[in-house]
């Protein structure tokens, strides 16, 4: 059987805390299957980068690099981050271009590339992840690697438009035509790059799923909404229901209801426009003060790049803002929190609470959503508000959907979660978790790895 063999710029070495849909992700998959991980090693070095550690856990073997405080500041929090996040997630307005970040970003990109080359066999299956890495099968190919390479996108793929906004977008997004498959997370997502390619490539789109590159070069692209480890995360919740952090979590609410948002901190999230419609809500249903506490889990993220430094001051204020004008001698209504939590507690915090508010400007999919709904007591599950703009909302049919620009109307989804009865909550999360647990992480992967191993013939 051919081997597995998975690069992401983030890799969840065993032991250390995550925060990223990815890593969950991928963790989950390869502890079916097994495999090398090979990626940054989240250390950045005093002298030069490319120094390599190889650790085995298991059937997982890590191969990981580290980056020089130069090329981490321009490939991760420069043009990944300042760049290529902003595009990916419809923000021209916040994209920072620059000649050196590109060149950065190029150069990490054949830094990993050459590593990895010598590892790699002939008959691997090369599994490549996300927007820090598009240039990668193109730098793999020169250096002579004949294995079949996919790629899979994590992130929205906007409209063609913006992505022509990126100046030279042609050496960035042209570079995907080296991949024999490129994966998105949602059939719009599909749909944007095939036009893409049409409109900026001089490429067209031969038949199902099939691409020509203005070269002539075959490749092909589908689409594969991520899942979660759902069996995992029923049992972690069902456990967690017990444990002592959700029973004290419980104790704290002193008979009211919770509402819960988990989110990194990162403006794609929408987190002030969520404080918005919170606010809103209990300024237009006063009935509803007192009732409800809002907890926001909010882990600290890209703490290097500027706009996420002024979206944490933006947020601690808005908090104090809300808790200031609204708040009880005995009741606050928002719990804003700065830390990370394991999944253990985590999916306690979600089976106690009414109600799970994932309101995102622009996500790839939000994981977070799919554990909500995992985490849930299905006897008297809690309701889920999601935005139309999460990938997640393309499978989710039993959400509350709303469009987290309209802080009024997200202010209503919260009145109508709150009031919701019983049995009409069972009907809508029944309809979620079937499909949750039907297309799980490993389907996602078998799917994934099925259509890779079916290109070129
Ligand atoms: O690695 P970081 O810079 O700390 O950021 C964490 C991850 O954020 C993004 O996650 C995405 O992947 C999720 C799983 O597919 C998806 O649900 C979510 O919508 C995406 O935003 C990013 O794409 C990852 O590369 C980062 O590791
Ligand atoms: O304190 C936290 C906050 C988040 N997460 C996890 O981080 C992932 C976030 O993934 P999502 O797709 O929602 O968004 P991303 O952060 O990848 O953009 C989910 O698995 C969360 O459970 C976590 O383990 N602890």
């Amino acid at each position: 059987m051919s081997r597995l063999v998975v690069v992401s710029n983030r890799v969840a070495l065993p032991g250390a805390s995550q925060s990223g849909g990815l890593a969950t992700a991928l963790d989950a998959a390869l502890k079916e299957t097994g495999g090398l991980w090979f990626g940054w090693s989240g250390k950045v070095a005093r002298a030069h980068s490319g120094e390599v550690h190889r650790e085995a856990h298991g059937e997982i073997t890590y191969l990981t690099v580290d980056l020089s405080r130069e090329d981490y500041e321009g490939y991760y929090n420069g043009f990944a981050n300042r760049t290529l996040w902003p595009l990916l997630h419809f923000r021209l307005d916040l994209v920072d271009y620059n000649a050196m970040t590109q060149a950065a970003y190029r150069g990490v990109n054949a830094l990993f590339a050459e590593k990895l080359a010598k590892e790699l066999r002939d008959d691997d299956i090369v599994w490549v992840h996300d927007y820090h890495l598009f240039p990668l099968a193109q730098e793999l190919r020169k250096r002579g690697v004949r294995a079949r390479i996919g790629f899979f996108l994590h992130v929205p793929f906007p409209s063609a438009d913006i992505v022509a906004g990126l100046p030279h977008h042609e050496k960035t997004f042209g570079a995907l035509s080296s991949y024999d498959l490129v994966g998105f997370q949602t059939e719009r997502d599909l749909e944007r790059f095939q036009d893409y390619i049409r409109l900026f490539r001089g490429g067209r789109v031969a038949g199902q799923g099939d691409l020509r590159d203005h070269d002539g070069r075959q490749f092909v692209a589908a689409a594969f909404p991520i899942g979660i480890d759902a069996a995992a995360i029923e049992s972690l919740a069902a456990t967690a229901a017990r444990s002592p952090v959700t029973k004290r979590m419980h104790a704290s609410l002193n008979g009211r209801a919770l509402a819960i948002g988990v989110d990194r901190l990162d403006y794609s999230k929408g987190l002030p426009e969520r404080f918005r419609a919170i606010e809103r809500f209990f300024e237009r249903h006063a009935d509803q003060r007192g009732k409800m506490t809002y907890l926001q889990i909010a882990p600290v993220s890209r703490g290097g790049v500027a706009s996420y430094r002024a979206l944490r001051r933006e947020l601690e204020q808005y908090a104090g803002h809300i808790n200031g004008a609204h708040a009880e001698p005995d009741w606050t209504p928002v719990r804003y929190v700065n830390r990370t939590y394991p999944h253990p507690a985590l999916t306690g915090f979600y089976r106690l609470s009414r109600m799970g508010l994932v309101t995102p400007l622009r996500d790839g999919m939000n994981l977070v959503a799919k554990e909500y709904v995992a985490s849930q007591d299905g006897d008297d599950p809690g309701a889920l508000v999601l935005s139309i703009f999460a990938g997640a909302a393309r499978e989710l049919d039993g959400a509350l959907l709303v469009n987290p620009f309209d802080s009024d109307g997200v202010s209503d989804a919260i009145a109508a979660a709150m009031a919701m009865p019983r049995e009409a909550r069972r009907e809508r999360w029944q309809s979620m978790i079937a499909r949750i647990r039907e297309y799980d992480i490993h389907a996602w992967r078998k799917d994934f790895l099925k259509t890779l191993a079916a290109t070129r013939g």
